[in-house]
């Protein structure tokens, strides 16, 4: 084990079942699933999963709680969100730890998951005080204000690819406005999320924040609970469609944060340097590309498709190597399971026929012996990829980069704007003009101008088109968390 670390048995949650009402409970039906290590493909532990019966009592639960955590004096809510972030940063190591061994993304990357999680709780918990309503001019005889008012029981159901940075951080603003939350853990990766509910068990009173680890009948039974007044979810389209058409039926509203298709648009003036590190790193290969944000449909200028190209390759073999994940060491993790693994060796496959050209990749890893039985791919970059090509136009979630050449700045646009998903985007120039103008016209609810990846809280985060509804990290997310009520006074005497 690497220097720094905990062991894996100690960070090892005690508890697998169900958390709510600020105790560890018994499912009523007793269904297990297995949980991997897609590292090696082994078993880890079962865990227990919740039944609909089961979300009805955390959802009658976690009301009861917001009836008085509604009118919990602000400050005090503040302080719960504070000592909270405490938590997450004292066991941020356990956390990363049990994320690499459940997800297989590098533990060294993983590390600083749970403090991103820290940092939305301290955020949230820093914006409370701006929860306020307005008065309303409207005649000398009445009085007009609005009130901030929470919704009720908030179910958030999140990804796999960073369980515990995605469970920690979407607590904050629905808490933070008075509401009290449900948190459906990933399927394939729960064990930081129990582990999340067990080291904040005494932080929260009980019924505030719930944890049910499940599957699709757990999602589906928060979905349409009717006491369940919002439903969000970090995941793919498919299930953002599934949940707005299962919320339509009570109009619950929702919050969704879906997959993306993105660009990373290099004009013939981008700094050289810059560029390449950002292509290989937009990329996300550290955790196999199982990341939303990917830019992953890279168009480079025809002046410096062949020199760029030939940089990235060679950065990314230096940079990106599959190995253990919970080794500090490792620069490249597996996908998920089994079933992604086959979905992208099919995806590369299509590429072949389809006659994008493999630069570099492309296959399973054979000469690291750690880590046979793992679910790994070598970072892969197609090039000469046109925009009829499946791998141009669906999402991959997995290790493969699709490289596309370009001249005239129409069609640039109308290929970068040619899928259903709108989520990033990346512009490379060092001409501002053309990055702003170009930043008006791509089709994408983040864009990044000279940089790639990073995410700033404060700042809107949330997709346009297919890649979602409603925006997070900033203090829209809390506003979306409340819903306004009107006094109207009659003054006349
Ligand atoms: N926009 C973002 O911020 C963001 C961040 C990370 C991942 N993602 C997206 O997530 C996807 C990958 O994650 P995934 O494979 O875990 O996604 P997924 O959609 O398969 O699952 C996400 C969650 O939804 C649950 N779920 C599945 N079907 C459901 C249903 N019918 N009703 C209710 N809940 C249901 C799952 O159990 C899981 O907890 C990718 O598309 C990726 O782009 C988006």
């Amino acid at each position: 084990m690497a220097t720094g670390l905990p062991s894996i048995e100690s960070s090892l949650p005690k508890n697998k079942s169900l958390f709510y009402d600020g105790k560890w409970q018994t499912p009523s039906a007793g269904q297990w699933k297995e949980t991997l290590n897609p590292g090696n493909g082994k078993a880890i532990d079962k865990i227990l999963q919740a039944s609909e019966d089961d979300v009805d009592a955390a959802v009658t639960a976690a009301h009861k709680a917001f009836l008085s955590w509604k009118t919990t004096a602000p400050a005090q809510r503040a302080a719960h969100l504070r000592n909270a972030a405490n938590v997450l940063r004292q066991h941020a190591k356990e956390l990363a730890l049990l994320d690499a061994l459940n997800t297989g993304n590098p533990v060294a990357e993983m590390l600083s998951d749970a403090n991103v999680a820290a940092a939305n709780l301290d955020y949230f918990a820093g914006l409370i005080p701006m929860l306020k309503g307005e008065t309303i001019p409207v005649s000398d005889e009445t009085f007009h204000y609005t009130l901030r008012e929470p919704l009720g029981v908030v179910a958030r159901i999140v990804a796999f690819n960073h369980p515990v940075m995605f469970a920690g951080a979407k607590l904050a603003a629905p808490l933070a406005a008075g509401n009290t939350v449900i948190i459906k853990p990933p399927d394939q990766a729960p064990l930081s999320c129990l582990r999340l509910a067990e080291i904040l068990a005494d932080v929260f009173p009980p019924g505030v924040v719930n944890v049910l680890p499940g599957g699709v009948e757990c999602g589906k039974a928060l979905s349409t609970h009717p006491l369940v007044k919002k439903v969000t979810l970090i995941g793919s389209v498919p299930t953002g469609k599934a949940i707005q058409k299962a919320a339509a039926d009570s109009l619950k509203p929702t919050l969704l944060e879906l997959g993306g298709k993105n660009a990373l648009i290099a004009f013939p003036d981008a700094n050289m340097e810059k560029l390449v590190e950002s292509v290989a790193k937009g990329m996300n290969f550290t955790w196999a590309g199982q990341s939303c944000g990917s830019t992953s449909r890279v168009f480079l200028h025809e002046q410096l498709h062949d020199e760029v190209l030939q940089k990235v390759t060679r950065f990314v073999q230096e940079h990106f190597k599959p190995g253990v994940p919970t080794e500090m060491s490792t620069t490249m993790g597996p996908v998920i399971n089994k079933q992604a693994h086959d979905r992208v060796l099919g995806y590369i496959e299509s590429a072949k026929q389809e006659g994008a050209k493999l630069v570099v990749g492309g296959k399973p890893p054979t000469e690291n012996a750690d880590i046979q039985g793992g679910f790994f791919i070598e970072p892969t970059i197609f090039a000469d990829v046109k925009p009829t090509m499946r791998i141009a136009k669906e999402e991959i979630f997995g290790p493969v980069m699709s490289v596309f050449k370009w001249r005239d700045e129409e069609e640039l646009l109308t290929m970068v704007n040619a899928t259903q998903y709108g989520l990033t985007a990346s512009i490379y120039s060092e001409n501002l003009a053309t990055a702003h103008s170009t930043a008006k016209k791509v089709e994408a609810g983040y864009i990044w101008v000279n940089q790639v990846g990073r995410h700033f809280l404060n700042v809107p985060f949330g997709g346009v088109k297919e890649s979602g509804l409603g925006r997070e990290e900033s203090f829209d997310e809390l506003l979306l968390f409340t819903q306004t009520k009107s006094v109207n006074v009659n003054l006349a005497r």
